[in-house]
């Protein structure tokens, strides 16, 4: 305090000091006293003085406060600290008791859900197929011959989407923990195989759930997952990638032949698949219903719309900073696969009958690889069927297998559910049925109630850790207004709390849990799950289908279109480039680039390109282009006129993009009316076709910020028309940007000659009046001059 009021009189001296000062300097130097005033008059008052001085007092007991909060604080972030070490080591033991539960009941689960009766199918007699508990199947041959099929979980027609899915969470949570998975849909054509995978927007199915599960529980866990999305189908024995538009013509470039490979560690590696790393549940999601629209699906007597081929999603994970996962990279398989038919009894021949073979054959392979893992054979089969040599690494016993058996509840389908069920129960009763005595039985099961209660306990304790945890970051955030761990995502810890469920113990009463009608964009259905409704599932399938005829859309030009592919090299290794004559812009300069981001497309997986520049970004899509827009442009070209495009032969494409730097330039397109430009940056796919092409582009790219080649072209995506679909299914993408507009740039390189012959008659006839009246002119300022026509005659000779 004595300090304190020191300063304060030593201030008021200043003042009288300088006073002073000026009547002392004012005769001498007038500026100087001039600037001295000035000083004085900017000095605060004595009041002033005293005002600060309480301030500083208030400061001084606000800094005391703060001091105080900054030890509530940082004892806050220790207790934090540790309350998160220990929701950590909680993790580490879920994991093990999980893993240890899931080895006790087995690596390879088998569950069979029957289908509830649909499209008012009837029953003469007793019900066929009965669920009796929830592991067991009664099935009535005849009036008084029965067989009890036993499986480790029994779904009965009742069962909602959430409670299969409650089923298969636990080895959902073992894909996080690193272990390969794979889920299975087995059954009978027309048995629900792929409504228990894709579901529908009312209910979601296998895939969705997965994926969102996946998604939330890496949010919630300590470490950072890295997620990417791949699909393929296997059809008649060949593989096929769903990511990519298939050729429909003898002229369209084949896609990129898919072949299988073992890499150092045994994994299996499938070359040239296109893997495309997601962000995030909508971006997963969008990318399965694109390739749902490329599955192979057909009308057979047993299904309206059935699929004829094996329809395989995969969700990679790499996760480095997790040293206890069991690998640092490893997949989920979610597999929808065709139905199993008599080709007798559905009549099939042809095509059909192909299809029903060639799956049968693959089925069989797979029957008789999970048998011989079972039995623990030295020799697994897996070479007999690509479906076997694809799941290869997801199968064994390193890994977790969870197959869903369906079958029919119809006394007419009793052959073929038989036929399921024999063959489920041959996967399942090796390992824990004929082989397991009463006593071994016993020590498992009480194994795994003690592991269920262990479970329960981490559980609890992690929740009370948890609940803890956000009382303190309450506390800490209404000490700072901010928080390092937010209780959003304990809220999401605390929701994602689970426990290994007790089988249900009844499985009579049929109950429907009613659905939600209000259903996220990205579960609307496809246009092929739309189909596949058919018109009893019409009601459950109500999506915005676009209308049948679309207005054409105006031509968009750009003032220069380019596309930076020598960049694009530097920031991608992918292997190809496919042909493509429309272009993707999109005007928005948006803030949410991970929403959409394609950038990862993966290695040198595929027909995928990815150039990153600034801050723009725009997509643009691989399609094909006619076979005589190649003509006409090659017919431009050499009548040396402008060609944005070079063409070579139908089949070769850039094999390897370290190859092709060299042979790309850039050339501009410019020339286009730019009082039209209503994109700002655009992005075009040169559609070379051998390494020695070379395909021109702008050198001033800094138009083209983002560039994403991706396949949301549709097979369809040949003709502007299309290209209206194509921009419906951006849009809906893509909804965050303002605009989406596709451009044919086909048309680019012809535009100026085409402006020049089809001049209308008005601009015709403008030139010649102006040629006329200039004549005119010219004729009256000769004779105002004196001068007669042959004068003027004589000069022009
Ligand atoms: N649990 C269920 N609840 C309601 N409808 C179902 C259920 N299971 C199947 N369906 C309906 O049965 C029909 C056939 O199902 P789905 O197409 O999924 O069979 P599938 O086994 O995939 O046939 P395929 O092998 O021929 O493709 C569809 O209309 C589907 O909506």
């Amino acid at each position: 305090m004595m300090k304190m009021k020191n300063t304060k009189k030593s201030f008021r001296s200043l003042t009288e000091t300088i006073h002073s000062l000026l009547g002392f300097k004012t005769e001498t130097n007038s500026t100087w006293a001039n600037t001295v005033c000035d000083i004085i008059k900017s000095l605060p008052s004595t009041a002033d003085y005293e005002n600060d001085y309480d301030d500083s007092a208030h400061a001084r007991d606000r800094d005391h406060d703060h001091d105080h909060d900054d030890v509530i604080i940082s004892k806050i972030h220790g207790e934090l600290a540790t309350l998160n070490r220990e929701v950590g080591r909680l993790n580490a033991q879920r994991r093990r008791v999980l893993n240890e539960f899931l080895q006790l009941k087995g690596n390879i689960r088998v569950f069979c859900r029957i289908r509830p009766t649909i499209n008012g199918e009837k029953f003469s007699h007793q019900r066929p197929v009965v669920p009796v508990d929830s592991s067991g199947i009664l099935v009535h041959f005849a009036e008084n011959k029965r067989k009890l099929y036993n499986f480790d979980m029994v779904l009965h027609p009742g069962s909602t989407q959430d409670e299969v899915f409650s089923e298969i969470e636990p080895v959902i949570k073992s894909a996080l923990d690193g272990y390969n998975v794979c889920i299975l849909a087995y059954g009978q054509t027309g048995t629900g195989k792929t409504f228990t995978m894709e579901g529908n927007p009312d209910s979601p199915g296998v895939v969705p759930r997965t994926i969102e599960a996946l998604f939330k529980q890496a949010a919630d866990s300590n470490h950072t997952y890295l997620f990417s999305f791949s699909m393929l189908e296997i059809y008649l024995g060949q593989l096929k990638d769903l990511l990519i538009p298939h050729a429909r013509k003898a002229t369209d470039p084949l896609p990129p032949c898919l072949s299988i490979q073992t890499d150092p560690n045994g994994g299996i590696v499938i070359d040239n698949l296109v893997s495309i790393q997601v962000s995030n549940f909508n971006h997963a999601i969008s990318l399965y219903r694109l390739g749902s629209q490329l599955r192979s699906t057909a009308s057979t007597n047993s299904n309206k719309v059935s699929s004829r081929s094996h329809c395989m999603i995969r969700m990679s994970m790499t996760c480095s900073d997790a040293t206890e996962r069991r690998k640092v990279t490893n997949k989920i398989w979610m597999v929808d696969l065709g139905g199993s038919e008599r080709v007798l009894k559905t009549k099939a021949w042809g095509r059909r009958f192909e299809e029903g073979k060639a799956i049968n054959l693959s089925l069989s392979a797979l029957g008789d690889v999970i048998n011989a893992l079972q039995r623990k054979n030295s020799h697994i089969p897996y070479r007999n069927s690509k479906l076997t040599q694809v799941l290869k690494d997801s199968l064994g016993e390193d890994s977790k297998t969870l197959m869903l058996v369906h079958v029919s509840p119809k006394e007419a389908d009793l052959c073929e559910t038989v036929c399921s069920l024999n063959f489920a129960l041959r996967l399942r009763s090796i390992h824990l049925g004929k082989t397991e005595s009463n006593e071994t039985r016993v020590t498992r099961e009480k194994a795994m109630t003690d592991l269920q209660h262990e479970m329960q306990e981490i559980e609890n304790n992690r929740y009370g850790f948890i609940k803890e945890i956000k009382k303190l970051n309450q506390k800490l955030d209404s000490l700072t207004k901010t928080s390092t761990y937010s209780n959003e995502k304990l809220d999401g810890l605390l929701s994602s709390t689970s426990s290994l469920k007790a089988p249900q113990d009844s499985a009579d009463e049929i109950t429907v849990t009613p659905q939600s009608s209000k259903i996220p964009r990205f579960m609307k259905p496809t246009i092929c799950s739309t189909r596949k409704s058919g018109t009893g599932n019409q009601n459950l399938y109500k999506r915005d289908i676009r209308p049948a005829r679309r207005k054409k859309l105006p031509l968009s030009r750009a003032e220069s279109v380019s596309f930076p592919l020598k960049n694009m090299t530097e920031s991608y290794s992918g292997s190809s480039i496919s042909r493509a004559s429309y272009l993707v812009g999109l005007n928005e300069r948006h803030s949410e680039i991970d929403d959409i981001d394609l950038s990862s497309v993966n290695e040198s997986e595929a027909n995928y390109r990815v150039s990153l520049h600034e801050n723009k970004r725009v997509i643009s899509n691989p399609a094909r282009l006619k076979k005589s827009k190649h003509k006409e442009h090659i017919k431009h070209m050499k009548q040396g006129k402008p060609a944005d495009v070079k063409f070579a032969g139908e089949e070769s494409r850039y094999e390897n993009s370290s190859t092709t730097p060299s042979t790309i330039g850039t050339k501009s397109v410019t020339g286009v009316d730019d009082s039209s430009t209503e994109c700002d940056m655009y992005c075009r796919v040169m559609p070379c076709d051998t390494v020695d092409d070379t395909c021109h582009l702008n050198d001033d790219d800094s138009e083209v910020e983002w560039a994403v080649i991706s396949q949301l072209s549709t097979r369809e995506a040949r003709n502007l028309e299309a290209c209206c679909e194509l921009e419906d299914d951006l849009r809906a993408e893509f909804s965050s940007f303002d605009k989406v507009i596709l451009q044919d740039l086909t048309n680019h390189s012809f535009q100026n000659h085409e402006h020049a012959e089809t001049r209308g008659f008005s601009d015709i006839l403008k030139d010649n009046i102006v040629i006329m009246c200039n004549s005119v002119l010219v004729a009256l300022g000769f004779k105002s001059l004196g001068f007669d026509h042959d004068f003027f005659q004589a000069l022009m000779i």
